[in-house]
């Protein structure tokens, strides 16, 4: 089968018809183009009723996306204030008090795909993913902070660890900080470190995140939900590349690359006043967006066939049709991490098409599974999914917490012990709201 080596959109153009910049055209080099006030959109107005990132036009397979990104005047076509459409040649588009026309230019844009359908262990064989591909080399080669964007379960965190790992760092440590996970009063000891009794229970001294990274990469997970008083304190951190640990005058220099990501669109947070503008500056160096599961749904037969291989440990390795054909035609909320839950689902359960209502649960689960409690078994207001789900996620949660017990929370011993993929446990650990001691 050939397959295209080059992602091919239309260009566009934008003319300001009024407003400060009137007369002023740009023309689109990327598939994405942001109109707003803030240095570094592509179109930069002046007009005080433009919002900092105030709207953004997408070529996408069904055309041109015009998308509001929550900015405060609005934005109109036709004098209709839309929150997102699509555009067609000559629409006049209200931009606070700007007005400016989108024109299609018949000159095609040229962006090369990877040949490969993975990049560490994120794989992908869409055009889109294969575009991420393509930039994440150069990305990793460099020292520039990167931010990842992309829907919950996108696989951000894989990228980010496959950026260190093939970058020059790849030696040094892989940090990881969930900035969602982290209570905020705790959350600057982690980051810069604390000494002996700076705070109650700072019973020694420990280093942060960004020392502990020393020559190598700190992932700021969710870097949407750290909190407004603590991102001035990181800017200062990252932009003088010094730390000083809570209550310790001593400066520590910084040795370590950031990689950040969030399930959020800055752009919007900024515009809303909840991530500081400045801060947002300093990571959106080199920005990649992780497209969600359903604009890339190629990918789903590569994906089952991954985690179905590693989750099968006896008997063909290889997915049966039906559940290939079954998993294909569902919409993925959770993307990539929900599809692995669902093999996961059928390979537990045995059963190849986990959601065919009515399909009988005969399927064999493993000796181990504890039959389903009574009053699970069956409930008039659920349908069979999503009663068969409710049973199999107590099931997973009894099993999970029990594990732990017997391992006194060490996930290493938990995942041998299991028999099972160390990254596996801890996503299913983190899915049941579980945890273990990383050692
Ligand atoms: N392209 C991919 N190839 C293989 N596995 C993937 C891919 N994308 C995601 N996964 C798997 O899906 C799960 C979720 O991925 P990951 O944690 O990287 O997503 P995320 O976008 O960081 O999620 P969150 O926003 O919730 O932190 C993991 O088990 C990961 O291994």
């Amino acid at each position: 089968m050939s397959r295209s080596t080059e992602l091919v959109f239309r260009r566009f153009r934008l003319k300001v018809l009024e407003g400060p910049e009137r007369g002023l055209t740009r023309d689109s080099d990327e598939p994405e183009l942001v109109i707003g006030s803030a240095p570094g959109t592509h179109l930069t107005l002046t007009d005080p009723t433009v919002s900092r990132h105030h709207c953004a036009i997408t070529a996408t397979a069904e055309g041109f996306l015009l998308r509001d990104l929550d900015s405060k005047n609005g934005t109109t076509m036709a004098g209709y204030r839309v929150r997102s459409a699509y555009l067609k040649a000559g629409t006049v588009l209200g931009v606070g008090e700007t007005s400016l026309r989108f024109e299609h230019l018949d000159e095609e844009v040229r962006q090369p795909l990877s040949h490969e359908e993975r990049y560490g262990r994120a794989l992908g064989q869409s055009a889109a993913m294969r575009r991420v591909f393509a930039l994440l080399p150069r990305i990793a080669g460099s020292a520039s902070t990167v931010l990842i964007e992309g829907e919950t379960g996108t696989g951000k965190g894989l990228v980010a660890e496959a950026i260190h790992q093939s970058s020059p760092r790849a030696g040094g440590p892989f940090v990881v900080v969930d900035c969602s996970a982290i209570p905020p009063n705790l959350i600057e000891a982690e980051l810069f470190g604390h000494v002996k009794g700076a705070f109650t229970g700072a019973v020694a001294s420990r280093p942060g995140a960004f020392e502990a990274a020393r020559g190598g990469t700190v992932f700021l997970d969710e870097i949407g939900e750290l909190p407004l008083d603590m991102q001035p304190k990181l800017l200062r951190a990252l932009e003088e590349r010094i730390v000083k640990r809570i209550g310790s005058l001593d400066p520590v220099p910084l040795d370590m690359r950031v990689v950040a990501a969030t399930h959020r669109d800055l752009r919007k947070e900024v515009n809303r006043g909840r991530f500081r503008a400045d801060l947002f500056y300093r990571l959106n160096v080199v920005r990649i967006r992780i497209p969600p599961l359903r604009e890339r749904i190629e990918d789903i037969p590569l994906l089952v066939a991954h985690f179905y291989e590693q989750l099968v440990t006896d008997g063909d390795p290889s997915p049966p049709a039906e559940l290939l054909q079954a998993l294909a035609q569902q919409d993925w909320p959770g993307n990539v991490r929900e599809l692995r839950a669902a093999v996961e689902r059928a390979v537990l359960l045995g059963d190849a098409a986990p959601w065919r209502d009515g399909a009988d649960d005969e399927g064999g689960a493993p000796d181990s599974a504890a039959p389903p409690a009574p009053e699970d078994a069956f409930d008039p207001a659920l349908s069979f999914r999503a009663a068969k789900e409710k049973a199999t996620s107590r099931w997973e949660r009894a099993y999970l917490r029990g594990l732990l017990r017997a391992h006194g929370g060490n996930l290493s011993a938990a995942a041998r012990a299991a028999r099972m993929d160390r990254s596996h446990l801890h996503e299913l650990l983190r899915r049941h709201d579980l945890s273990a001691r990383e050692e």
